[in-house]
């Protein structure tokens, strides 16, 4: 029997047939989210506030491995990471990419607010430049967690 959760994992191409029905403002966000940690999880809770509906979109696998965020990463599947994502109440749609930016999935599913956290200057990302064209807009949510995929990594390799 498969989880409720699991209903809210789309594709790309579902997600652009179903994106006319979807209620607004539409938040959009992306990420790799290997290890999901509270840091993710608060972020994506105040993104979900800012509209109707909150659409994650996860890089896949072959997208991650050419961020170059470490050798073995993503130690998470796509598949595993999209569940993670699914089974948190303040996420309504998971959906992936291949490309090495979200930039041509956002022109497609034409959000009106993309987030990221406080790691991102929002200024300098092309989709940010994207959302804007059709009056949408981007914002980078200020961390309230010090937490950090890579450093739990570290931690746990170190013990
Ligand atoms: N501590 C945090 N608080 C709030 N948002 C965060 C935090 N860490 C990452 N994010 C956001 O979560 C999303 C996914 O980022 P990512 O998967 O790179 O997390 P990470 O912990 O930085 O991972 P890594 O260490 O592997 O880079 C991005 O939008 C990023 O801005
Ligand atoms: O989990 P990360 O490293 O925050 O996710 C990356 O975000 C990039 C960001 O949206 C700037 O474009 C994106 O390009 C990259 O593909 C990862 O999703």
């Amino acid at each position: 029997m498969p989880a409720r959760f699991e209903s809210k994992i789309l594709s790309p191409a579902a997600c652009a047939a179903a994106r006319a029905a979807w209620p607004r403002p539409l938040v959009f966000t992306n990420g790799v989210f290997d290890i999901l940690h509270r840091g993710h999880v608060t972020y994506l809770d105040a993104a979900a506030q800012l509209g109707a509906m909150l659409v994650v979109a996860v890089n896949t696998d072959a997208s991650a491995r050419r961020l170059g965020k470490g050798p073995d990463r993503p130690l998470n599947s796509q598949d595993d990471r999209a569940a993670l994502l699914a089974a948190l109440a303040s996420v309504d749609v998971v959906t992936w990419f291949d490309q090495d930016t979200p930039l041509e999935l956002i022109g497609q599913l034409r959000p009106d607010l993309i987030v990221k956290g406080g790691d991102y200057d929002m200024d300098k990302l092309p989709e940010t430049a994207l959302v804007r064209s059709w009056g949408g807009d981007a914002v980078a949510i200020d961390f309230e967690h010090d937490r950090s995929t890579t450093k739990l990594v570290q931690r746990i390799r170190t013990r």
